[in-house]
């Protein structure tokens, strides 16, 4: 058996970045800017006026002025204003030649087209200077998960279309005779497929495009049948049939097609059976079973190969230290990932820790990471846990 972090480290040596694709920039947020992308203008444009008010040469209280003309965001004034000139103008307009400073309407008492500055003075000019947001060439960099920030952003540089990393592909399987899907009519000796819908979940929340294939019975030939959907994705994951038992015939199966084994075991709790290999053009990962097991697969092995195929880097799931809010009891030989109740006075590990139970998974917040062999640790000692 291989630790978690060497299992990582072979997982990030079959995991390749994908390539690039262009988006339109309605369809890029989430999605992974592949290349670093430059400002096609300046920002603003012009000198903008940041207020609705006058824009004149100068400014004091008690100073009149003659309004000559208007400035409105996308029509701007022609002319250049002369002394005891000033310009009507408004929020994201052009500031018109000759003006240095813009006063706010509320500064000003208005008569007819005369304006006199009363002596409220407003700080500052309320001038928005040419290109102070961007300039052409300004960048931005890459990789990144695109925010809607960044999204507005990119639309104000005139960026229309964007390269993103293209998503991974990735194909689940459940195994198991056992199991019916959601909304089925289960016979007395079965379940209800629930690992391959948290996966998908999952995968989506992550930037995959996870597809769901039929589920495959615990036979060669309905193994090898599923196997021939996988297609043209970039990751299979399979489910179930990855222990010892006489129907965890997944290894067997997908090394009769062709599976180059990396590894099968994992030193840690739940996911002990966790094997992965090279399949054809595709990453596999077969995962264990157990939901609780396949869902933190998912967080701590599947979430961090996607994060690579993406171009996001080779980084382990993110990890927070807090402090135990109860005691924990010592830790065997396999690192252990604990679910647990993420509060304001830390984390508390849940009793129940069996590897079945989906319902105590649904309330935690993260998982306690205990090392192999750690002793047992009482409440108010730090920690390390991913959170969800
Ligand atoms: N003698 C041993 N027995 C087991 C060992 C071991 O080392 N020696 N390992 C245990 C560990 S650890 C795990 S985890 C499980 C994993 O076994 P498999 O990967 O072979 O999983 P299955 O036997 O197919 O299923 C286990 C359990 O999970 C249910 N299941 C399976 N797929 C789904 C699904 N898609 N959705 C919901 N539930 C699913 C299945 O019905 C079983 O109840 O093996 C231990 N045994
Ligand atoms: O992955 Mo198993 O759940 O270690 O019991």
């Amino acid at each position: 058996m291989i630790s978690v972090s060497e299992a990582l480290d072979r997982l990030f040596s079959l995991a390749e970045p994908l390539p690039t694709e262009d988006v339109q920039l309605i369809e890029a947020a989430g999605r992974v800017l592949s290349r670093s992308v430059a400002a096609r203008r300046d920002q603003p444009p012009f000198a903008a006026s940041a207020m609705d008010g006058y824009a004149v040469s100068e400014a004091a209280p008690g100073l009149s002025f003659t309004v000559v003309g208007e400035s409105a965001a996308g029509a701007r004034y022609l002319g250049r204003i002369g002394a005891g000139e000033a310009v009507r103008i408004f929020t994201g307009a052009p500031v018109p030649e000759g003006a240095n400073i813009v006063v706010i309407q509320e500064d000003v008492d208005r008569d007819g087209d005369r304006i006199t500055i009363t002596d409220r003075l407003g700080q500052g000019d309320n001038i928005r200077a040419y290109g102070n947001d961007f300039r052409v060439g300004d960048t931005v960099s890459a990789p990144r998960v695109l925010t809607p920030q960044d999204i507005a952003l990119l639309a104000s540089m005139n960026i229309a279309r964007v390269p993103v990393t293209r998503r991974p592909k990735v194909a689940l399987i459940s195994t198991g005779d056992e199991l019916v899907m959601p909304g089925e009519e289960p016979g007395p000796d079965q379940i209800i497929a629930s690992n391959t819908f948290g996966l998908h979940a999952l995968l989506r929340q992550i930037g995959a495009e996870p597809r769901l294939l039929p589920i495959a019975g615990d036979s060669e030939a309905s193994l090898r049948t599923v196997f021939g959907l996988v297609d043209d994705a970039d990751l299979v994951v399979t489910i179930g049939g990855a222990s010892v038992g006489d129907h965890d015939l997944v290894a067997q199966v997908a090394e009769a097609m062709g599976l180059e084994r990396s590894f099968h075991k994992v030193a840690m709790r739940p996911g002990k059976p966790l094997m992965s290999g090279r399949l054809g053009d595709a990453m596999m990962m077969g995962l264990p079973g157990n939901p609780v097991s396949a869902m933190v697969c998912g967080h701590i092995f599947i979430a961090p190969v996607i994060r690579a195929m993406l171009g996001l880097g080779a980084a382990p799931a993110e990890r927070k230290s807090a402090v135990l809010a109860a005691p924990v009891g010592p830790n065997g030989p396999r690192e252990h990932y604990m679910r647990a109740r993420v509060t304001p006075d830390g984390v508390r590990a849940f009793e129940r820790q069996d590897s079945s139970l989906l319902s105590i998974l649904g309330e935690a917040g993260g998982l306690i990471v205990r090392p192999p062999r750690d002793p047992a640790r009482e409440a108010g000692e730090t920690v390390e846990y991913v959170p969800f």
